[in-house]
């Protein structure tokens, strides 16, 4: 279901945790030990009584200068995303206007337009002790914005990501929340909790039973009718739906991974609610790259193309604040849609999901 995620060997690694020769962690419990949290295997969160972050984490360089304890592995090179040019860059490589400044720069040979930088807004990363403002917006004019970096010497360019702030008001956001909280969670890895809504998959064995499912809840159905609404999401038809809850006081993360690919398609929908957060996305083939994704509270983030399927993402603990969150929307793949092999569950299972007439599986 939602909350499972394709893990391979890499993983261990990235989850960064040490063991003794016993294969204790320290101070506190066996890998092995079954455990009263949601955390199996390599995952772990507060209520297992370990925090990566206390104890093995390093504290992150700025921008991967100045190494504190010289340990080559804890380095980091951390580029910030910016979604109004797709490309992530080097904090450091572009100068960013203080809130509020007044820039004045040239629109056209005749004309001289002033621009300012009011509406930007900063997100904070406790790990790296970071403020990154979340875009370099410049306004040109009230419907005109664009963004500061125009030479992408040194920049990633990181494909398939679209955001959309504010996709709901305050309003809704406190309705969607109480709605959310009307049900139960279950504990899930690494210190979330969960609630799926959508068929029960064994992803190893490719194999979805659709029986328990009854459809996506009533209060995402405006959600689905306002994605449609919007170019990026014009086919949209979600057949998931998983409400992850991230807590700070439980630790809770989520560790790199890519998302299933043989029941979910292309697009992967995030409504993050709550707090803001950074999405972290890494790359197998270099152990210290990071492109950081800041979400505001309210926002919607799409991750399809490279973002989804070459690139692993991430939530460090670190950049979950009090609490946040994040429900998740997800497609059939092409092996369930019209021409498919399993076509005819695909139409189940969307059948199923479109009528808003769903309670939570499992819970
Ligand atoms: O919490 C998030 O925004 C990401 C969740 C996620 O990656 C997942 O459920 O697979
Ligand atoms: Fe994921």
């Amino acid at each position: 279901m939602g909350d499972h995620s394709t893990l391979n060997s890499s993983d261990v690694n990235n989850a960064n945790i040490n063991t003794s020769n016993s294969g204790r962690l320290p101070g506190s419990f066996s890998l092995s030990e079954p455990r009263h949290c949601g955390c199996k295997g390599i995952r772990t969160c507060r209520l297992c009584g370990y925090s990566k972050s206390k104890q093995n984490i390093i504290q992150t360089p700025l921008y991967g200068l100045d190494c504190q304890d010289n340990n080559e592995k804890s380095r980091k090179d951390i580029f910030l995303y910016c979604d109004m040019c797709k490309k992530a860059w080097k904090p450091t490589d572009f100068a960013q206007p203080a809130f509020g400044t007044v820039i004045t720069l040239p629109k056209t040979d005749a004309e001289q337009l002033k621009v300012h930088t009011n509406d930007q807004k900063i997100i904070e990363n406790k790990m790296s002790n970071i403020s990154y403002p979340i875009t370099s917006k410049v306004k040109m004019s009230d419907h005109e914005s664009q963004c500061m970096h125009n030479d992408s010497v040194g920049a990633i360019h990181l494909q398939g990501i679209s955001i959309i702030e504010n996709f709901v008001s305050e309003e809704e956001e406190a309705f969607l929340v109480t709605s959310i909280n009307d049900t139960n969670f279950v504990n899930s890895q690494s210190g979330r909790r969960k609630q799926d809504f959508g068929p029960k998959v064994n992803f190893k064995k490719q194999k979805i039973k659709l029986s328990s499912f009854s459809g996506l809840p009533a209060y995402s159905q405006f959600l689905y009718k306002r994605m449609k609404a919007n170019p990026c999401l014009r086919n949209f038809e979600p057949i998931e739906l998983c409400n992850l809850e991230y807590c700070s006081e439980r630790g809770a993360h989520i560790d790199p991974h890519l998302d299933d690919a043989w029941l979910w398609g292309e697009r992967l929908v995030t409504l993050n609610l709550l707090s803001e957060t950074i999405l972290t996305f890494t790359l197998d083939t270099d152990a210290h790259l990071e492109i950081h994704v800041p979400l505001l509270r309210r926002s919607l983030i799409i991750v399809s193309s490279e973002a989804r399927y070459k690139w692993k993402h991430s939530i460090h603990e670190e950049d979950i604040t009090g609490k946040r969150v994040a429900m998740t929307f997800r497609e059939l793949s092409k092996e369930f849609c019209t021409g498919g092999r399993h076509e005819e569950d695909g139409l189940k299972l969307l059948k199923i999901a479109l009528t808003f007439q769903g309670m939570a599986v499992g819970t």
